[in-house]
């Protein structure tokens, strides 16, 4: 175990995040309109050595996880899963030759009219198991647009990772956005590093505290 109780891999890519400002502190607005002292910009995850960490920390998630599902195809919500998509597609080719069929794909925000057309780019998802790679979940919107978009093309929804999971509830109910995906489709799903992980993780004890009190306004009933 690394500092603060952390399983290594996470103290480390908790480390690498605040080094490279991928973790961030201040007034950040989200996309559920919730206000956060903290942030965390997976876009900054933009250098070779940086992705190269990240791509290590998909790669031992899923690779550790005794519930790995099956799946034909990784699926990265755009924007930021599409880098996430090919780069864990291309990492776990690499680590072991089972997965050098595995394909990925993504999404178009707008669905395009000309040349090939259509709104998924890579592997088409008719008939496929799809594992969804993803950056953040906080209050689960944009995995409901991607397992809407995953069911209207015809595939297989067979477990989710994301890099964050910020412990928050939905907007319209009183569980935690992985616990209404768990309960509804049933499939596994797994998070790198936790807003628990991240407490543990920063150094800084007002930081710590404004994530807590943040962490407590937003958390779920299983977490109260
Ligand atoms: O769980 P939620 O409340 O939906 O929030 C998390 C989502 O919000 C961000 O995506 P966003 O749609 O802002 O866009 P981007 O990937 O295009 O940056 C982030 O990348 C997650 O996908
Ligand atoms: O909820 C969000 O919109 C969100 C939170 C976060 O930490 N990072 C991000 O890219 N989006």
């Amino acid at each position: 175990m690394a500092s603060n109780e952390l399983p290594r891999h996470k103290a480390e890519l908790i480390d690498l995040c605040i080094r490279n400002q991928i973790l961030k502190f201040g007034s950040f607005t989200l996309k559920s309109g919730r206000v956060s002292p903290y942030f965390f910009n997976a876009g900054l995850f933009n250098t070779a050595r940086t992705l190269s960490c990240l791509a290590d920390a998909f790669a031992q998630t899923l690779l550790q996880d005794k519930n790995l599902p099956e799946f034909d195809v990784i699926f990265g919500p755009a924007y930021k899963g599409i880098p996430l998509a090919t780069l864990v597609c291309a990492r776990l080719g690499a680590l072991d030759e089972k997965f050098l069929d595995v394909g990925y794909s993504f999404n178009r925000k707008e669905k395009k009219d000309h040349g090939e057309g259509g709104g998924i780019v890579g592997v088409q998802l008719k008939g496929k198991r799809v594992l969804v790679v993803d950056d953040v979940i906080t209050a689960g919107t944009a995995m409901r647009e991607a397992t809407d978009i995953i069911k209207a093309e015809g595939g297989i929804l067979s477990g989710i990772v994301v890099c964050l999971d910020r412990q928050e509830r939905t907007t319209d109910g009183e569980n935690s956005a992985i616990e209404n995906c768990k309960a509804e489709y049933n499939v596994p799903i797994t998070a790198i590093i936790t807003l628990e992980d991240l407490i543990a993780g920063v150094p800084d004890e007002t930081l710590k505290e404004q994530m807590r009190e943040y962490g407590k306004q937003y958390a779920p009933i299983s977490r109260q």
